[in-house]
C-alpha cells in the first residue's frame, strides 16, 4: 500500500494508466511524424480556458455572495459576466498558446489579430460560451471552437477565417452539465472522443472512445414555441412525428451544446429552422454550426442547412447565420424529404 496522497498507486478515483486529454492528444500526434506539436499545445491552451470556465460556471450559482454578475460587488470590484469572463479566457489563452495567428469569437465584432510576435498558423473561431440565456437557473451550457490553418501566406485577414466547415483542422466542444465533459475531433477520421472532468485530480479524462451517433433516434429537438414561424415542410414533419404510430419524444435545452450532446449521445434530430422573419435561422455557422456539425459528421450523423450539407457552405461574412438540420442520419433525411 503506498501513502494516501501517492499517486502512483491505484487508489480510489485515481488510476495511472487512465487516459487524460493532454495525453491523448500527445498520443495522437505521435501518429503524425512530421508533426510540429503545435496542434497539441493549442489544444492544451482551450483545455485550460474550458478548465477556467467550468469552475466559474460552478460557481455562478453562488455569484451573489461575491456580488451579481455585470455589477459591482461590495468589495466595489466589477464581477464579470460569465460570457465576457469566458471569452477573455479563450483569447487571453489561445494567443499565449504562440500557435494562432486569427481569432474569430462570438463575442467580438471583427476578427482578433494576434500580435505579430505570438503568431502560429492556426486559426480559431469560437463560441466561448453558448447558451448564456440559461445561465441564471443553472441549466446545462457549454463553449464551442473549430480550428482551421491559415491557407496563405502574409498578414492574417479576414478572408483567411471565411473557410467552409470541411477544412476543419479539429473541432470539439465543452458541455457544463451535471459534469463538465469535452467532446472531441482530431481530424476527419480521427474519431469523436469524450473526456469527463475529475475534479479531484483537475484532469479530463477518456470516458467515450469513438462515439457514434445512433442511425436513427426517437426525439425531436426544436423550439416549438416558434412553430407559427415555421415553412409547411417543417411542420408537417413534426406533425408526422408526433402524430405517427411511435411518436417522437420532445426535448429542447435551448443550449445547442446540451442540445447537440444530446442528440450524439440518445440519437435523433436537432433543428434550429429558418422562419419568415429570419430566413437564415438564428445559430451562427462558424463557430456554432460549423464545429457541432463536423464533430455530428465524423460520429457517422448528418447536418444540412435544409438543402446543402452545412460544412460546404463557404461563409461571406464571419457572423453569418444558417438554418441547422443536424443528428442522426435517418432522421436527418427525413427532414429533409420534407423541404421543398
Ligand atoms: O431561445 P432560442 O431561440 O430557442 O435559441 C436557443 C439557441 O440560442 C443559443 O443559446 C445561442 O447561443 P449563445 O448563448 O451563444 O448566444 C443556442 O445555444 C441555442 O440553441
Ligand atoms: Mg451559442
Ligand atoms: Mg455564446
Amino acid at each position: 500500500m503506498g501513502e494516501p496522497n501517492d499517486m502512483t498507486q491505484q487508489g480510489p478515483g485515481f488510476d495511472v494508466n487512465c487516459m487524460t486529454l493532454t495525453r491523448f492528444v500527445l498520443q495522437e500526434q505521435r501518429k503524425f511524424k512530421h508533426a510540429t506539436g503545435d496542434l497539441s499545445q493549442l489544444l492544451n491552451c482551450i483545455q485550460t480556458a474550458i478548465k477556467a470556465i467550468a469552475s466559474a460556471v460552478r460557481k455562478a450559482g453562488i455569484a451573489k455572495l461575491f456580488g451579481i454578475a455585470g455589477e459591482i460587488n461590495v468589495q466595489g470590484e466589477e464581477v464579470k459576466k460569465l460570457d465576457v469572463l469566458s471569452n477573455e479566457l479563450f483569447i487571453n489563452m489561445l494567443k499565449s498558446s504562440y500557435t494562432t495567428c486569427l481569432l474569430v469569437s462570438e463575442e467580438n465584432e471583427t476578427v482578433i489579430e494576434v500580435e505579430t510576435e505570438k503568431r502560429g498558423k492556426y486559426i480559431v473561431c469560437f463560441d466561448p460560451l453558448d447558451g448564456s440565456s440559461n445561465i441564471d437557473c443553472l441549466v446545462s451550457i457549454g463553449s464551442i471552437f473549430a480550428i482551421y490553418r491559415k491557407q496563405t501566406e502574409g498578414e492574417p485577414q479576414v478572408a483567411d477565417a471565411l473557410q467552409p466547415g470541411r477544412n476543419i483542422v479539429a473541432a470539439g466542444y465543452a458541455l457544463y452539465g451535471s459534469a463538465t465533459a469535452m467532446v472531441l475531433c482530431l481530424g476527419p477520421g480521427s474519431g469523436v472522443h469524450c473526456f469527463t472532468y475529475d475534479p479531484a485530480i483537475g484532469e479530463f479524462i477518456l470516458t467515450e472512445h469513438n462515439m457514434r451517433v445512433p442511425e436513427q433516434g426517437k426525439i425531436y429537438s426544436l423550439n416549438e414555441g416558434y412553430s407559427a414561424t415555421w415553412d409547411e415542410g417543417l411542420k408537417a414533419y413534426i406533425s408526422a412525428k408526433k402524430d405517427g404510430p411511435k411518436p417522437y419524444g420532445a426535448r429542447y435545452v435551448g443550449s445547442m451544446v446540451a442540445d447537440v450532446h444530446r442528440t450524439i449521445k440518445y440519437g435523433g434530430i436537432f433543428i434550429y429552422p429558418a422562419t419568415k422573419s429570419a430566413p437564415n435561422g438564428k445559430l451562427r455557422l462558424m463557430y456554432e454550426c460549423n464545429p457541432m456539425s463536423f464533430i455530428i459528421t465524423q460520429a457517422g450523423g448528418k447536418a444540412s442547412n435544409g438543402k446543402i450539407d452545412i460544412l460546404d457552405i463557404v461563409p461571406q461574412k464571419i457572423h453569418e447565420r444558417s438554418p441547422v438540420f443536424l443528428g442522426s442520419k435517418k432522421d436527418v433525411e427525413e427532414a429533409l424529404s420534407y423541404q421543398k
